[in-house]
């Protein structure tokens, strides 16, 4: 039996999850290092979950530090099949408000290539579909959810993921917002990427924490104002993943993030290196 089927990664704010009954903390090493923590896994309203910590506990990992692919990679390896993603972000339209809640649908990247946001190569080639980075249908059940548990939501909306971890000069906020970007955040679209690539669903709760510092009438982000935001509406999150637990539970995934990788791999399985088959397998073993 899988140890979980859904998988919360807990952002600035979020380190652990209460409520979950038959609670163990799992240590899971994968072929791409460490991930940011153990694995608290257990159920949560009956349904098999796994909880991480996305910066760890104490919030020791910077947003480049973060080793993504192990935190993902671990989650498939316990069975997850779809990620929910909590996340602070700066809101970059007035209408999003600090405590309001965004469930992205797009990202633009202007992280800086530090980071390893894939699984291949290493002797395999292979380019996912991202035209849509997020799961329509989880998506819809977190948005739903969100409005369940009495959040002011917007569905939809463009995710800036920036490098950090100093936050945004003002040109750049102004930049942003003629854009149209919703919000601006440091980690979610490698993450996307990594769950893309692991055919696992994802999905953003993101919390509006402060409006960066393009707002003449608000002061400009900084860290206690992000810490003040998140200590308030930390509750709500919680039964907001709740609600979204309890409404995905059994779901068949209709959608195609589970077969994102059927078409993505254009190395000839010849020339595959075996240690890189054996790192991958659990990803791509269905394929080869
Ligand atoms: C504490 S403010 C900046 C920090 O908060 C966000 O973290 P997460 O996405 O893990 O909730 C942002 O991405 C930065 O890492
Ligand atoms: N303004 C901001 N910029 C980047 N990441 C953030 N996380 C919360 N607020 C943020």
């Amino acid at each position: 039996m899988k140890d979980a089927v859904i998988g919360v990664i807990g952002g600035s704010g979020l380190y652990e999850m209460e409520g979950m009954e038959d609670v163990r903390r799992v240590q899971v090493e994968t072929p791409f290092g460490t991930p940011s923590d153990e694995y608290v896994t257990g159920t949560l309203n009956g349904v098999r979950m796994a909880f991480l910590p996305r910066h760890g506990r104490g919030h020791r990992l910077l947003p480049s530090e973060v080793n993504y692919r192990a935190n993902i990679y671990g989650m498939k390896k316990l069975g997850v099949e779809r990620i929910i993603s909590v996340s602070a972000v700066g809101s970059l339209k007035e209408m999003i408000a600090p405590g309001h809640i965004v469930i992205p649908d797009q990202f633009i990247d202007r992280t800086k290539g530090i980071r390893k946001d894939t699984f291949f190569g290493e002797g395999i080639v292979a380019h996912v579909g991202f035209a849509d980075p997020v799961c329509n249908d989880l998506s819809e059940a977190l948005y739903a959810a969100a409005l369940k548990a009495g959040a002011v939501a917007h569905k939809g909306g463009t995710y800036i993921c920036m490098e950090g971890p100093a936050f945004s000069t003002r040109a750049e906020s102004f930049m942003y917002r003629e854009r149209e970007a919703a919000v601006i955040g440091m980690t979610n679209l490698t993450e996307a990427k990594l769950a893309r690539e692991a055919e696992i669903c994802y999905g953003i709760i993101a919390l509006s924490t402060d409006y960066d510092c393009w707002h003449t009438s608000h002061d400009d982000v900084s860290v206690e104002a992000v810490v003040q935001i998140i200590q308030q509406n930390v509750a709500m999150a919680k039964e907001i993943i709740r609600h979204a637990v309890a409404a995905i539970d059994g779901r068949e995934q209709s959608c195609p993030c589970g077969s994102a990788l059927q078409y993505a791999i254009i190395s000839d399985r010849s020339v595959i290196p075996a240690e890189t088959k054996q790192n991958l397998d659990l990803l791509i073993g269905k394929y080869l």
